[in-house]
């Protein structure tokens, strides 16, 4: 499995469990402590560090890492936001452990240093930071924070105020929301999260090929094209063909068997001009497509099909045949001001792709409303009935029974035009080829952010499918 991602609340239940089962608290404190200075010895071997101290749980774990760093020879000084006479509890046991003097925080502010190690307010922050906190969260520097950098919401992902931006976060158990959404993950820096002892449950995970690689699609030596799946994709007008084309290529590219644009009249010879071992059906009414998609296992309609009736009908002929659907940008921008009309035909295996001006329009405020976008995507999948793909730097697909994946394998480079499409092409070739859909999603996004790392700077979106044989060989283990 990839990384589990576990809420504060998810995190609270699985220390009681803990707790309740013998566990003494402070040695989970230990536990995180030591991980913590081993975390940083281990990245930034060399350097002073100063270890800044809240009054809490994270300043009881930053006390614990100072005493383990002196251990390793490292050069460490200790400052705390509190007189450490007014520690209570665990933190003040941590505090105990540490030989050396404690400072006030302000005296960080003036005192040279290489490093520094935040461990001033993790999942307790309950207010914007101000005063000495504020002033040194700003300062710059090189940091490696405890848990999260402090000043970030651990569940919402955003920073209430001033915050720390870190080289290197340590967490315990697993991520948190905060390490893979926006803005907190870009604050984060590289992320390692320790086992302590305290196994969460969670439905969220970090895209990984850990999830999907077994189920993978590979012919065997008994393939033939007819097995690999028929994908359809549905043109737009002769004037917008080019966005179907790119998905048809992506799924191609996957391993579907057999791609196929269904276009009308008009935008026949266009798409003739430009397709070669993609296939083209023509279609002129919703009676044609419904005849056109009975061979297919899977079906795109949406990519540059113009916000228009026709569309609004192809999707509810779509969703009435027995393939799977593939749902993006104007097949889902004309239900905006009908969603439940569209909520009520979504079978659980089709699939929505929106980037978030679209989920806007399908499900309105529920980014506002929700603690995160994992929730929100969540909400919106339990909403259609069907696997949801909120489109970012931080993709988060859900399923309607809560299941969620955050694919944050990517780069802005691929923010251009039509780099949707492509995503959906993968998406729907992986789905023909008997994919379950979210597995199929969660691969397809780690192939588009894949592709666009290997890409990089000047990526247009037509460059993509032509990294995806390499991905796939190095997937499977072949050489090439
Ligand atoms: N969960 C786990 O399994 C494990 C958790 N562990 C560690 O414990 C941490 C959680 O500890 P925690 O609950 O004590 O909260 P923490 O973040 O230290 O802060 C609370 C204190 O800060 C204060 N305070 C808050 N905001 C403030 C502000 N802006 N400016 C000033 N003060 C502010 C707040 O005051 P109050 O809001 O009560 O007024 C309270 O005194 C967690 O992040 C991890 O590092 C590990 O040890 C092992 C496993
Ligand atoms: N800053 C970013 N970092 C990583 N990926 C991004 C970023 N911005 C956009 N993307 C990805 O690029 C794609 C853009 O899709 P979309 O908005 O539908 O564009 P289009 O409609 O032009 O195809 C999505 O897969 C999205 O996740
Ligand atoms: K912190």
């Amino acid at each position: 499995m990839g990384r589990p991602i576990i809420t504060p609340a998810e995190m609270t239940a699985a220390e009681q469990a803990v707790f309740d089962a013998g566990t003494d608290s402070f040695d989970i404190m230990t536990r995180a402590g030591i991980a913590a200075a081993e975390f940083l010895h281990a990245r930034w071997p060399e350097g002073t560090i100063q270890v800044l101290c809240g009054p809490g749980g994270n300043g009881g774990d930053g006390f614990i890492a100072a005493a383990r760093l002196a251990k390793l020879w490292r050069t460490v000084e200790v400052f705390c936001l509190v007189d450490p006479s007014a520690l209570t509890g665990d933190a003040a046991k941590a505090a105990a452990q540490w030989q050396g003097g404690v400072r006030p925080l302000e005296a960080a502010l003036s005192a040279p240093h290489d490093l520094v190690l935040d461990a001033l307010f993790g999942g307790g922050l309950s207010r914007p930071l101000d005063g000495v906190p504020a002033a040194l969260a700003t300062r710059g520097g090189r940091v490696i924070s405890i848990d999260v950098p402090s000043g970030i919401d651990g569940l919402t992902a955003k920073p209430l105020g001033a915050c720390f931006r870190a080289d290197g976060t340590i967490t315990f158990s697993g991520l948190r929301p905060a390490h893979v959404l926006q803005p907190g993950a870009a604050l984060c820096g590289v992320v390692f999260a320790a086992d302590i002892g305290v196994p969460a449950q969670t439905q969220a995970v970090e895209n990984s090929p850990l999830i999907w690689g077994p189920a993978m699609p590979r012919p065997g030596p008994e393939g033939y094209k007819h097995k690999r799946g028929h994908l359809k994709v549905v043109s737009g007008p002769a004037a917008s063909t080019g966005a179907a084309r790119m998905a048809a290529r992506a799924g191609l590219r996957v391993g579907a068997g057999l791609v196929t644009v269904v276009s009308g009249h008009g935008a026949m010879s266009v798409n003739a001009g430009h397709l070669t071992a993609v296939m083209l059906e023509e279609a002129n009414s919703a009676d044609d497509l419904a005849a056109a998609i009975q061979n297919a296992q899977v079906v795109i309609a949406g990519p540059a099909a113009g916000i228009t009736p026709s569309t609004r009908a192809n999707v509810e002929v779509l969703l009435k045949g027995a393939a799977r659907a593939v749902l993006d940008a104007d097949a889902l921008t004309v239900f905006d001001s009908h969603p439940a009309e569209l909520f009520k035909r979504l079978r659980p295996d089709d699939v929505l792709t929106p980037h978030v001006g679209e989920f806007r329009r399908l499900f309105g405020d529920l980014l506002d409303t929700e603690a995160n976008k994992i929730e929100a995507t969540r909400k919106a999948a339990a909403k259609a009935g069907c696997v949801v793909l909120l489109k970012g730097a931080d993709t988060v697909i859900a399923a309607p029974d809560g299941q969620a994946v955050v694919n944050t394998h990517a780069t802005p480079w691929l923010a251009t035009a039509g780099s949707g499409d492509v995503l959906a092409g993968f998406i729907a070739g992986l789905m023909a080829q008997g994919m379950a859909t979210l597995p199929a999603a969660a691969m397809g996004a780690w192939l588009h952010g894949e592709a666009g790392l290997r890409v990089g700077a000047g990526l247009i979106s037509e460059d993509l499918e032509a990294q995806v044989p390499n991905i796939l060989s190095a997937l499977h283990g072949e050489r090439r």
